[in-house]
């Protein structure tokens, strides 16, 4: 798919692929919610106002305009879906309760503008969602029902899973969401690496795998941003993402709910692996809201490799 000109498979969009695709009505109705929500946040990035908000969020990390926003414009979509009990974004200090009556209700755990501080030099950047049936948002990621992010670049794609493969759809100059790969499978091995944090913050164990990256030829593609670069590996189905433990911060820098979870959701929906150095990170049982976890995620044999160097020295 994708390889001749103009191709775009009938332009299937969204809604009826989800439609075909044997899911709760109510699912159907949330990611497309979610799908609608990303057209705003793109505007905003696009044209909105660059600055700081004069506020911080519960990392202590000071928000721009466009993260309060770009939460904003998520929060209320997901609030007036009819469809969400629960609600927790990276930028914000607790869980929003919608109802407290969670039957037939999913939860939904989002970063709303990743990598933020890239906008102002016209990098990518992006939206994590995971989602979980019912009420509970401290549960191992692998009871997600979904996942999906959102890429705001030179095109903006969107890559979800339900857990019948990994599907993605671009938008058209309608602002349409329509297929453009379905079934991504990521190869077993691959020669990108993408290594995030400080490089003489790097315990032995991590800059010797580093090293053996290195030197069989891995190429460096790292733009700071954790939506296009997790997206590169996954549509080129080749490489690895690590963001370590650090030497003055042993969790490393990412936070498991809001950007952890859902990668490592799609990575395995397409055949790779995604670990903290000891466990599969969807397995991980989150202690809060705010845990941050260390990551290794993309192909398997390169995430088995790293594990390999770590050699059971992890957070
Ligand atoms: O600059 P560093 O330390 O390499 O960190 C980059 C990482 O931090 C992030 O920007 C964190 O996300 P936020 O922008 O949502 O805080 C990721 O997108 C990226 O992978
Ligand atoms: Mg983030
Ligand atoms: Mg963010």
């Amino acid at each position: 798919m994708g390889k001749e000109p103009g191709s775009t498979k009938f332009q299937t969009d969204f809604r009826r692929h989800l439609r075909e695709q044997n899911i709760s009505g109510n699912l159907v109705h949330l990611l497309c919610e979610i799908a609608e929500a990303s057209k705003y946040v793109i505007n905003a990035v696009r044209t909105g106002d660059l600055g700081v908000a004069g506020t911080s969020n519960l990392y202590g990390e000071e928000q721009l305009a466009l993260d309060v926003l770009s939460d904003r414009i998520l929060r209320k979509r997901l609030m007036y879906s009819g469809v969400v009990c629960n609600i927790a974004s990276e930028e914000m200090d607790e869980i929003f309760q919608v109802t407290s009556n969670p039957l037939g209700m999913f939860s939904v755990a989002y970063d709303p503008l990743d990598g933020s501080s890239l906008v102002d030099v016209n990098l990518a950047v992006g939206t994590i969602v995971g989602i979980y049936q019912g009420d509970n948002l401290l549960q191992p990621g692998r009871n997600m029902v979904g996942a999906m992010y959102i890429l705001y670049g030179p095109r903006v794609s969107m890559v979800y899973s339900v857990g019948k493969g990994v599907y993605e759809f671009t938008m058209n100059h309608l602002m349409e969401f329509t297929l453009t790969r379905e079934k991504v499978q990521m190869k077993p091995s691959g020669d990108i690496y993408s290594p995030g944090g400080l490089r003489k913050k790097y315990t032995p164990e991590n800059e010797a795998y580093i090293r053996y990256l290195e030197d069989k030829g891995s190429k460096l593609r790292y733009s700071g941003g954790f939506v296009p670069d997790i997206n590169q590996i996954l549509m080129k189905g080749k490489g690895i993402f690590m963001y370590p433990a650090l030497t003055d911060s042993p969790n490393g820098k990412l936070r498991l709910l809001f950007e952890l979870n859902p990668m490592a959701y799609l990575i395995e929906q397409a055949g790779g692996a995604a670990t903290n150095g000891c466990m599969p990170i969807l397995d991980m049982v989150p202690e809060g809201l705010d845990q941050r976890a260390p990551i290794y995620i993309g192909c398997k044999e390169d995430v088995a490799k790293a594990t390999e160097f770590l050699n059971g020295v992890c957070a």
